[in-house]
């Protein structure tokens, strides 16, 4: 399996910059790359990542994507006095010829092909470059947004001749609409492109209808092409978590990318002059956890905006250190989309029901009367009420921005346990440790008596069960005394295991702990005082039992052919677990369960990015095949395979849409469509 992380920089592509006053260009600083490095050496990242030169790219690999016209223009500005700049400048929209441009263009492809070649030769698993001029606006003949060449673009043909790839998934999470990219791939079917984007209802630069969510694709291309309008400013975490969630992350997954590439934009951020958005740092550690899930790990992340130094420092840390693999700090705010977002949400995913197979059952009766879709709207602009008050928008108070962030980091940065997995050494157990695996003595039995005496002595008599409370229990205190970052245990008795950790949790002063149970769950401990929240995925309804907000029970038994869970945990158990923010997750596997190895190992993965990556798993002891890769899964050390794609059956659609409707009030990030009359 490949491992390591690369980082490409390269100060040369510093010396582009503005020569005259332009009050719209004078934001793209030669700074915001000296300082996004210098803020990566601060925080120690750049000596942990593999660097990998950057290269001029060549005339022919911009050739891929641009014109020879396109290419001969951006040469000849080499030669040119200020004059000659400025006015050829002028023919575009929003950009600036210096006399280095060209150069740093080409170092700007050239650095993200040796990031696509680092990737896919297997040297790293994962990598970012941080390059400008940036490319998503750029076009086929024209330069248009501060970006000359197309980076991203030339990168992901570049790997379709190089490598054969035939699916490339390009993740936009700049503020911007990349519509340089949408041009380029619109009618292509092995290139899906996702953006969001500030667009208040085509009032936004680059203002253009194509950027609303109905532009999906061209002829073979259609469906390949998602875009997500945020029509409101002030956006923030839980906004950009939940068009993941019920966008973004659905389609990749059906898409199953042999690679990734983002266009990594962090104006998207706190305090950014264009974006005067609400997502702080940290919500970009999750969004790159959740793609590191896809394309077996290879990820390239190309710097695209970003315009206030300190946000965009911060964010491209967040982003580093998780393609590094620490684990993904707490995600901030209320985890509740405002309206606006969720209507976009609603939106996009109703134009894509033609073209999707996750999305073949998804309601869109909405859509019928125009008339209730226009009062939506109307309703979406006039109760300003439910959208995010806008606490630090007005840029000019940049300073303030900069105090805000140095207080926010503080909290999020956390030292880096030094182990990621504690397990005990149970028989057999020594194939399946990665090397930075601890092994945990056990615990002697009279300590684990008086443990467990207080709440389950009548049920622990054999001293078998009593052994493997007692690994559990010590690989769960090197866990909630953060010297780990999570574990594993064997056990003869899942739902006790689970149950005597969440208790012993809790009794240690966590206070919001959630429990992912797989199989019967024959012991369910009271979870009224909220201090624990418990989704039980099984195959039967269990008599007597209904769900409630914190014990909820989802019936699932996994499609024979394959993984059909996806829908399950991106549309239902993330969002869920997202909006109760454990700081603890135990996800534990019992008898009968109903899942495949694929869905409890994706279910694993992605249950990384809640609570500092703390997990305690739980596992059945018959089944050494699954220990086996939920240790993979926590170690990091690959990502699990998800096995054959299939979609949710009708019937399982309902089933989730069910819960949902239930439960969205309580759980906020399971909002996906705007309910009529609300
Ligand atoms: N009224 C014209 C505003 C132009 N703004 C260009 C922003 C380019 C961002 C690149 S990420
Ligand atoms: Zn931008």
């Amino acid at each position: 399996m490949a491992s390591g992380t690369a980082l490409i920089y390269d100060e040369k592509m510093a010396t582009h910059k503005l020569l005259w006053s332009d009050p719209i260009c004078d934001i793209e600083v030669p700074e915001r790359l000296s300082s996004s490095y210098e803020q990566l050496k601060s925080y120690h990242l750049v000596e942990r990542c593999v660097p990998v030169p950057a290269r001029e790219g060549s005339e022919e690999e911009i050739l891929l994507v641009h014109s020879l016209e396109h290419l001969e223009v951006a040469k000849s500005t080499q030669t040119m006095n200020e004059e000659e700049l400025k006015r050829v400048s002028e023919n575009y929209d929003a950009f600036f010829f210096h006399p280095s441009t060209y150069h740093c263009a080409r170092l700007a492809v050239g650095a993200t092909l040796q990031l696509v070649d680092a990737v896919m030769s297997g040297e790293v698993r994962n990598g970012m470059a941080l390059v400008r001029p940036p490319g998503h606006h750029s076009q086929r003949n024209a330069a248009n947004g501060f970006c000359l060449f197309n980076n991203v673009a030339i990168a992901a043909e570049y790997a379709k001749l190089k490598y054969g790839l035939q699916r490339i998934l390009i993740v936009d999470w700049d503020v911007h609409h990349g519509q340089g990219i949408q041009y380029i791939f619109e009618e292509d079917p092995s290139v899906l492109y996702f953006s969001w984007h500030r667009y208040e209802h085509q009032e936004f630069w680059p203002s253009l209808k194509e950027s609303d969510y109905d532009a999906v694709g061209l002829g073979k291309g259609k469906g390949f092409n998602i875009n997500l309008p945020w029509n409101k400013v002030g956006m923030g975490n839980s906004d950009y978590l939940a068009a993941f969630f019920h966008v973004l992350l659905p389609m990749a997954f059906e898409f199953d990318p042999e690679l990734v590439i983002v266009s990594s934009g962090y104006d998207s951020g706190i305090g950014d002059p264009e974006g005067q958005m609400n997502a702080t740092p940290e919500v970009f550690a999750h969004l790159t956890h959740f793609l590191m899930q896809l394309a077996n790990g290879k990820l390239c992340v190309i710097l695209e905006g970003g315009y206030h130094l300190k946000s965009l420092g911060e964010s491209v840390c967040m982003t580093v250190k998780t393609l590094l693999g620490d684990p993904v700090p707490q995600i901030t705010g209320e985890m509740a989309p405002c309206l606006s977002a969720v209507e976009s949400i609603q939106n996009v995913r109703a134009a894509h029901k033609p073209y999707w197979k996750w999305l073949a059952y998804e309601d869109t009766s909405f859509l019928q009367n125009l008339s209730t879709k226009s009062h939506l709207l109307k309703k979406a602009n006039s109760n300003t009420s439910t959208e995010h008050e806008t606490k630090i928008t007005n840029n000019n108070n940049t300073v303030k921005v900069e105090r805000f962030l140095e207080l926010h980091m503080k909290n999020i940065l956390f030292p880096v346990p030094p182990i990621k997995t504690a397990t005990i050494g149970s028989e057999g157990s020594e194939h399946f440790l990665s090397e930075h695996v601890q092994l945990v003595k056990e615990m002697d039995k009279t300590e684990i008596k008086s443990l467990v005496s207080g709440f389950y002595a009548d049920l622990v008599e054999e001293d078998k069960i009593l052994l493997s409370l007692g690994s559990m229990l010590a690989i769960l205190d090197k866990i909630l005394k953060k010297e780990v970052c999570n574990g594993i245990a064997a056990s003869p008795t899942a739902a006790l295991s689970a149950a005597v950790a969440l208790r012993h949790s809790v009794r240690f002063g966590f206070q919001r702990v959630l429990c992912v149970f797989v199989g019967d769950m024959q012991i369910t401990p009271n979870t009224e005082d909220g201090k624990m929240l418990i989704i039980n995925i099984c195959e039967k309804e269990q008599p007597g039992k209904t769900s409630c907000k914190h014990c909820i029970s989802l019936n699932w038994k996994e499609d024979a052919e394959g993984n059909d869970f996806f829908s399950a945990v991106l549309g239902f158990i993330l969002p869920v677990a997202y909006s109760y923010q454990p700081n603890l997750t135990v996800i534990a596997v019992g008898p009968n369960r109903s899942l495949g190895i694929s869905g409890i190992s994706l279910l694993v993965a992605l249950l990384q990015g809640l609570a500092e990556s703390r997990i305690v798993a739980v596992i059945e002891d018959t089944e050494i095949s699954l220990l086996q890769s939920v240790a993979k899964a926590l170690g990091g050390a690959s990502t699990p395979p998800f096995g054959i794609y299939v979609p949710p059956t009708q019937e399982k659609v309902k089933k989730i849409k069910a819960l949902r409707d239930q439960f969205q009030q309580e759980w906020k990030m399971l909002q996906c469509s705007v309910k009529d009359g609300i």
